[in-house]
């Protein structure tokens, strides 16, 4: 890739859409996806996302057209990092209690690592192999890729920065992402992060089951919520440079690394609707209420991730965006509430409503099935007492992943000294304020 490609990554526009896109004229073909020879005697590759069978709306599937077939490798030796775990952990006794962590992990936060070493899991579910669950991440990296990149094969991976641009160079071309925007990256598509501003931290969901999507709209309409025109797909790029370099892949559970004698970066031209895209959380059109009452949170639904269950899903990944409220005589923030679903929290930038106080940006909130939560104890006394003025809920952005099956912390999470152990006091003063 040139330098200018780096500095001004170009996009293509739309969600789960028919993209195509050339880095040199004429290299895709036409007409037919894999000629006798391809154009510029480049390597026709099929990457499935879905099962060739899978209904016309969820297959996804794009056409490669590269310089090497990806099968053009060393062989793998197993890579330790041991931090990034894969699935829920049963062996871990799981406290039935709310649970909060402090920005994290202090323990490195001035580490010299890439985005694949500075990975940590604080807590997953499921289990890869039967391709249902997600984990929740935090990465903190300091260091670029240079020549390293990475293929997860257990899941696509939704990243949401929290400090830090990363340029990410996938086999489909490069973009760049910055707090306030996510970035998708399907299962089995290669790519690096780079890190412009030096130290970086963010969370990650790592989804092993079916992929994100945008949620139906029902009675809102036909536009709303995110729309797919706002989705970012990259245009084709590929490296120049000779040399070799180190692929890792993460593939049932484990790490593994093997040299390539080439970049994998080497995509002259792509079609089909499989890509890693970004998006910018500004552009969500946000739905609230204009009469009373608080809203289900599924109406935040940026993207979900459905399980076989109609409307329970694996995953759905919710945004706390900047946002009017207006409601009358209504206690505005989120109730006091047990849900069947569990919710993951994290918090990019600005306050949470329900927690001005302990939810630090960069830190995390899990409440499991049936946990019981809501406003801390100063959220509810200003809540309660407000004058109920049209509000700007301003400078913040929370997110949740939200899923039917309950998140296990991992060991590391449980040991981290982020570990909020005086979380549940900040409900320990709400008082009985019955007036028979
Ligand atoms: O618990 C939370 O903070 C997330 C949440 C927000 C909301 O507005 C309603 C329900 C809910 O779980
Ligand atoms: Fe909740």
């Amino acid at each position: 890739m040139t330098h200018e490609t780096y500095a001004e990554p170009r996009y293509q526009s739309g969600f789960g859409n028919e993209y195509a896109s050339e880095a040199l004229p004429g290299a895709l073909p036409q007409g037919r996806n894999s000629p006798q020879r391809a154009p510029l005697d480049l390597y026709p590759e099929l990457l499935s996302g879905s099962a060739f069978t899978a209904p016309r709306h969820e297959n996804r599937r794009s056409w490669l057209y590269r310089r090497q077939p990806s099968v053009v490798s060393g062989r793998y030796q197993p890579y330790a990092q041991p931090h990034w775990t894969t699935g829920g952990d049963r062996t871990i006794a799981l406290p039935p209690e709310p649970m909060r962590w402090k920005p994290i992990p202090p323990d490195n936060a001035d580490a010299d690592a890439d985005f694949v070493d500075g990975i940590r899991t604080l807590a997953a579910n499921g289990d890869a192999e039967a391709q249902t669950g997600i984990a929740a991440h935090v990465y903190v990296a300091s260091r670029s890729m240079e020549r390293r990149a990475i293929v997860n094969a257990d899941g696509e991976m939704l990243i949401v920065p929290q400090q830090g641009r990363l340029l990410i160079t996938t086999e489909m071309g490069v973009l760049d992402v910055k707090p306030g925007e996510i970035a998708l990256l399907p299962r089995g598509v290669v790519f690096k992060v780079a890190l412009p501003d030096g130290l970086s931290r963010g969370y990650l969901c790592e989804n092993y089951g079916a992929q994100f999507r945008l949620p139906e709209l029902g009675p809102i309409g036909s536009n709303g919520l995110a729309n797919a025109r706002d989705f970012l797909a990259p245009v084709a790029a590929f490296e120049e440079a000779g040399g070799e370099y180190e692929m890792v892949k993460k593939s049932s559970g484990r790490l593994w690394r093997a040299p390539l004698k080439q970049s994998p970066f080497n995509v002259v031209a792509w079609h089909g609707n499989l890509a890693p895209v970004k998006y910018d959380t500004a552009n969500f059109m946000t739905i609230g209420s204009i009469s009373f009452d608080h809203p289900d949170p599924s109406i935040f639904t940026v993207l979900t991730s459905p399980s076989d269950t109609p409307g329970t899903a694996n995953c759905d990944f919710v945004i706390f965006p900047p946002r009017w409220l207006v409601m009358e005589d209504t206690f505005r923030p989120p109730w006091y509430h047990r849900n069947l679903m569990s919710e993951f929290m994290g918090l990019v930038h600005g306050e949470y409503d329900a927690k001005p106080g302990g939810f630090k940006p960069g830190g995390a909130s899990l409440h499991n099935c049936m946990v019981p939560h809501g406003p801390d104890e100063e959220a509810f006394d200003k809540a309660s007492q407000a004058d109920l003025k049209p509000q700007k809920l301003d400078n913040t952005l929370a997110f949740m992943f939200e899923s039917r099956y309950r998140f296990i912390p991992t060991a590391y999470a449980l040991q981290s000294p982020a570990l909020d152990a005086d979380y549940a006091d900040c409900w320990a003063g709400l008082k009985d304020l019955f007036k028979p």
